[in-house]
C-alpha cells in the first residue's frame, strides 16, 4: 500500500529541546489512525507537521510520494486537508454560514453550497440549527458544526486534535457513533489525537503511542492494545486498568 503522508528522520526541536524524534512514519489511504501518548508526548506538534500548520527542523515529509519542500506546502496542497480541535473555533454568524466557509474561500457556486450545506447538517442531525448563531450553541452542537465544517471540503485528510474531550459522556457517545458511520460512508482517512482509550479503541483501525516524542509501538489498534510493548505498557497498562477493551 502505498503512503499519502510520509515521515523521514522529522525532529522538531523548540527551545533546544527536542520534542519530536521520528525516523519512520506513513500515514496510510482510507485508515482511521490514532495517536495517543501521555502529556506532552509531541502529540498535537505531530499534528500540526502532518498537516503543515508547523514546520520540521530536520527531515522530510512526503505526500503522495512527493517532497514537500520544508515550510512551503503550496494552498492546493493545504486545501485537501481539514482540522478539527477541541476548541470548535467557530466565527460570529449562522450555522450555515459556519459550515459553508470552506466552500465559499473556494469560489464554490452559490447553488452548490445550499445544497452541500443542507446534505452535512442533515448527516450531523443539525439542520434545524441553520439560522442560529453559532456563538450560541451547546459543546455538543459546536463540535456537530465544526466537524460538518471540516467535512463538507470533502478533505482527503481530516485531522482531529481531541474534538470529543470537552463532551459530556452520553453527548460524546451520540456524536463519536454518528461521526463513525458518516466518515466509514464518506471513506474519509483520518488522524484522530486523543487521550482517551475508549475513544480510541471505538473510531480507529490503527493506532501509534508516542512518549517523549518518540513512537514507540504502532500497528494495528486491537493488537496494539492487547500487546504492548516493552516501552507502552506502562502507558496503556494503566488505562486498561479502567476501560474494558471491547468493541
Ligand atoms: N513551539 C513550541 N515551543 C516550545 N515548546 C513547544 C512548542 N510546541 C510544543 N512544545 C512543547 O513540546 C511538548 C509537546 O507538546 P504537544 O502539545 O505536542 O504534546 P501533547 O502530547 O499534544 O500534549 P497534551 O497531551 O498535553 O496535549 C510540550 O512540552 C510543549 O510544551
Amino acid at each position: 500500500m502505498n503512503p499519502l503522508i510520509e515521515l523521514k528522520n522529522i525532529t522538531f526541536t523548540a527551545h533546544k529541546k527536542t520534542i519530536l524524534d521520528i525516523q519512520e512514519f506513513q500515514i496510510y489511504d482510507g485508515e482511521f489512525l490514532g495517536i495517543m501518548g501521555p502529556n506532552g508526548a509531541g502529540k498535537s506538534t505531530l499534528l500540526k507537521l502532518l498537516a503543515f500548520l508547523d514546520q520540521q527542523t530536520s527531515g522530510d515529509i512526503l505526500f503522495r510520494g512527493q517532497n514537500i519542500p520544508k515550510g512551503n506546502a503550496p494552498l492546493d496542497l493545504r486545501r485537501k486537508f481539514s482540522i478539527a480541535l477541541q476548541q470548535s473555533l467557530l466565527l460570529d454568524g449562522t450555522v450555515f454560514h459556519n459550515i459553508a466557509i470552506g466552500l465559499t474561500l473556494r469560489k464554490i457556486p452559490k447553488s452548490v453550497i445550499k445544497e452541500k450545506v443542507a446534505h452535512w447538517m442533515e448527516l450531523f442531525g443539525i439542520s434545524h440549527l441553520a439560522k442560529k448563531n453559532a456563538l450560541y450553541l451547546s459543546g455538543g452542537e459546536a463540535q456537530r458544526v465544526n466537524l460538518a465544517r471540516a467535512m463538507i471540503v470533502e478533505p482527503e485528510i481530516l485531522f482531529l486534535d481531541e474534538p470529543f474531550s470537552a463532551l459530556d459522556f452520553p453527548t460524546k457517545i451520540k456524536l463519536m457513533e454518528d461521526f463513525k458511520g458518516i466518515i466509514e460512508k464518506a471513506q474519509t482517512t483520518a488522524v484522530f489525537v486523543s487521550h482517551d482509550l475508549m475513544e480510541i479503541n471505538y473510531l480507529t483501525n490503527r493506532l501509534a503511542i508516542i512518549v517523549n516524542g518518540e513512537v514507540k509501538q504502532s500497528g494495528s489498534t486491537p493488537r496494539i492494545l492487547e500487546h504492548p510493548n516493552s516501552s507502552t505498557q506502562s502507558f496503556l497498562n494503566e488505562w486498561k486498568k479502567f476501560y474494558p477493551l471491547a468493541r
